[in-house]
């Protein structure tokens, strides 16, 4: 693909000037992309034509940043992914930046990095971080396979959730409770010079929640979408409207099921090809009616707290990413976060998406979608409904629709501040 033309600054001018529409490309051939900004009147238009929006797929979008290609973005140009976005949406990655994030909190001696002590039921003794213990342990095979064996013998009795790096909706995941599963990996970790090879051979093996919240008998975890428009200063934005997406098939964590994936995957590209599948509700309920059902069954304060949590993931997960993204001000991105909650109410992060889908599954889906992609372009656009790089992407409060504010550190100086302002928030929760 080439992408020569420019859309310059006094081109847009004269757009405006002349009445002229604003133009829009997009690798997408989706109604909900497309029709948003037809909405808005935008014209379509090709990639190598002049744009000014981009809805690109992750690989154009790094093809566009790429130095040897030349291409100069405008002022009036946006374009929807962050250049190395991967360093949060790729599962090894994401896992590394976290555990990175953690260590040097706790080398420079920050209270967030707080450590304690825990007796498991299964009288095994474990240290933890208080405030940043929220992903599952995780390795990257072959190259930590030995660690993994390890961790292993400490806890015989987990079961393990395994996923092909380069890999998404649920395509190549198994459960395993037995080291002999991994022989594979026994071999390949004696042979494999670590990170020599590409993410399509590498795999993340995570201990799995095998204790999820359930509803009617059901697991269930959560999409909740976060649009970031700036990573230095941190500006970050969770869509009210998110979901949960259920299994069709009640949960049973017998060894003799660790390979149905109808109880245990709740993707629902898994899921619509299970025969308990309801294509009326897809499988879904909305982040609102959850809220509702805990707030009756468990009550309001733990539920309140249970979302603070899940707030706290969010903004921790960006924040440990942060300082190595490609901060470059023509790009937003809109994230899809996995996050599954355990009996005990406690939210963990499964996964981050950089494309999630904009397919829709029902009506309610669609609904969902067309809004969350409206919203999006309100809250990227500046008052003057003109896409400005230059801009302090600050949006009046009217323009958040149904986002609301996760993280604004334009409106904190200084650094200490912020991660005290956390560990305040923390605290009271
Ligand atoms: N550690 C875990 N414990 C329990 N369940 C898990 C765990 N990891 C993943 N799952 C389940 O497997 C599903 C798929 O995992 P994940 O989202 O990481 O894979 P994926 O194939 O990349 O999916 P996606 O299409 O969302 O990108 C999750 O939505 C969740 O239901």
């Amino acid at each position: 693909m080439t992408f020569y033309k420019k859309c310059t600054d006094s081109d847009s001018i004269l757009n405006k000037r002349n009445n002229r529409r604003l133009k829009f490309a997009t690798d997408f051939d989706k109604s909900i992309v497309i029709n948003s900004f037809k909405i808005r009147d935008w014209k379509q238009v090709l990639p190598n034509e002049e744009w000014n929006i981009y809805w690109s797929n992750t690989l154009n979008c790094r093809t566009l940043f790429n130095h040897e290609n030349g291409y100069r973005f405008q002022d009036r140009q946006l374009i929807n992914h962050f250049p190395n976005h991967y360093e949060l949406v790729r599962k090894d990655l994401l896992v590394k930046n976290i555990y990175r994030y953690q260590k040097n909190l706790e080398k420079a001696g920050h209270p967030l990095a707080e450590k304690i002590q825990e007796t498991l039921p299964s009288a095994h003794k474990v240290t933890r971080y208080l405030y940043l213990d929220f992903i599952p342990t995780t390795y990257v095979l072959p190259s930590n396979y030995k660690r993994f064996v390890d961790e292993y013998h400490r806890f015989p009795q987990s079961t393990w959730i395994i996923k092909p790096c380069g890999k998404s909706q649920g395509e190549g995941i198994f459960l395993i409770n037995k080291l002999s599963k991994l022989k594979k990996w026994s071999r390949e970790s004696k042979k494999c010079i670590q990170n020599n090879l590409p993410s399509k051979d590498m795999y993340i093996i995570s201990r799995y929640i095998d204790n999820p919240l359930l509803i009617g008998g059901k697991k269930f975890d959560l999409r909740i979408y976060v649009l970031v428009t700036s990573f230095r200063p941190l500006k970050a934005y969770m869509f009210r409207n998110g979901f949960c997406r259920f299994c069709s098939i009640k949960y049973n964590s017998s060894v003799s099921e660790l390979d149905n994936m109808y109880i245990h995957i709740t993707n629902v590209s898994v899921q619509k090809h299970g025969e308990e599948y309801n294509s009326q509700h897809g499988g879904k309920l909305s982040l609102k009616n959850l809220k509702l059902f805990l707030e009756g069954t468990r009550g309001q304060h733990v539920t309140t707290r249970l979302f603070e949590n899940i707030n706290w993931i969010l903004v921790h997960s960006l924040k440990a990413v942060a300082p190595i993204m490609s901060n470059d001000r023509h790009c937003f991105e809109c994230y899809g976060y996995d996050i599954i909650i355990d009996d005990n109410l406690k939210p963990w992060l499964i996964e981050v998406n950089a494309s999630p889908s904009m397919t829709a599954t029902t009506m309610n889906d669609e609904i969902l979608k067309c809004n969350l992609f409206d919203n999006i372009l309100s809250v990227v656009l500046p008052p003057s409904g003109i896409p400005d790089a230059r801009w302090n992407k600050t949006p009046d409060a009217n323009a958040l629709r149904d986002f609301e504010i996760l993280i604004d550190e334009d409106s904190i100086l200084n650094e200490d501040l912020i991660l005290n302002e956390d560990l305040k928030v923390k605290r009271n929760t």
